[in-house]
């Protein structure tokens, strides 16, 4: 499979939220045959808490064994842990407070009500991937082997939302965070979308995902996802960052693919 994106456009943002949705269900279900366990690095935004309002609507979400779920952010907000704002809190309204998880697999970006500053909230983060990725490699290291632990789990899919800035994560045009190249997760200052704290996974980190799906919607991001398509720079726009070791997909709708280069756009029919 390619490393370049595919572009899947959905009629309107409802169609497209409800086939992420089946997407999502059926990759999980995939992931758990194979490995025994999934995991999914959920967004916050319009479409990422719509779709997991879909996946609890959807007849097939009962097809995945939700106790064998890994779930991770790709970015949160550094605010207080109950606050509306957080993109966990919005997940757990949406989906996760309705199934059957195991508390341990809920890995939760941490908040001003247990840290003093985001540096410290994404240091913690950043150690939690890092103990995850070791005991997925211990399970996995069977002939005995000395071989060094990587600094992240594996990750099955990894969702993104898009700003009309082209922002994805908490990783903003010409900011720091984009530029990072070292850091798999870092502490976000003065972040253009309030609010200004936040902890985010950098392009390293995300692009160690086996899938990306960028979901986006909308007239107001057509700009952000022309330009991201059309290969502009990563510093400039980050949504043209991301990509998944075994495949890159964008998921829109035709609001948002207004400015798509004609060669890429792949119409889905309605329904899907
Ligand atoms: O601030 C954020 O914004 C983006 C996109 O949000 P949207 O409401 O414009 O769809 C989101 O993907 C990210 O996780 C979030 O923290």
């Amino acid at each position: 499979m390619s490393r370049e994106p595919r572009v899947s456009i959905h009629p309107d943002s409802q169609v497209l939220m409800a086939a992420i949705a089946a997407r999502l269900v059926t990759k999980l279900v995939d992931a758990q045959d194979r490995f025994g366990e999934a995991t999914v690095v959920l967004t916050g935004g319009t479409v990422g808490i719509g779709t997991l309002r879909a996946v609890a609507a959807s007849a097939a979400a009962p097809a995945v064994d939700w106790s064998k779920v890994n779930f991770w952010w790709g970015d949160e907000r550094f605010v207080a842990r109950d606050s509306e704002d957080r993109n966990a809190v919005q997940a757990q309204q949406a989906l996760l407070d309705s199934l059957d998880l195991d508390p341990s697999r809920v890995h939760i970006p941490g908040s001003t009500d247990e840290f003093g500053s985001v540096e410290e909230a994404a240091a913690d983060y950043a150690r939690h991937l890092a103990e995850a990725a070791a005991a997925e490699h211990a399970a996995d290291v069977s002939d005995g082997r000395p071989e060094q632990a990587p600094a992240l789990p594996r990750f099955d899919v990894l969702l993104l939302g898009v700003g009309p800035d082209a922002h994805v994560a908490s990783l903003f045009p010409e900011m720091a965070g984009i530029r990072e190249r070292e850091a798999l997760v870092v502490g976000v200052h003065g972040s253009p979308k309030p609010p200004p704290l936040r902890i985010s996974l950098t392009l390293p980190a995300i692009n160690t995902a086996e899938e990306v799906w960028m979901v986006v919607a909308g007239e107001d991001k057509a700009g952000a996802v022309g330009l991201a398509l059309a290969g502009a720079g990563t510093v400039q726009v980050p949504a043209a960052g991301p990509r998944g070791r075994s495949r890159t997909l964008w998921l829109i709708d035709e609001s948002a693919a207004a400015k798509v280069p004609q060669n890429l756009v792949r119409k889905e029919p309605r329904g899907r």
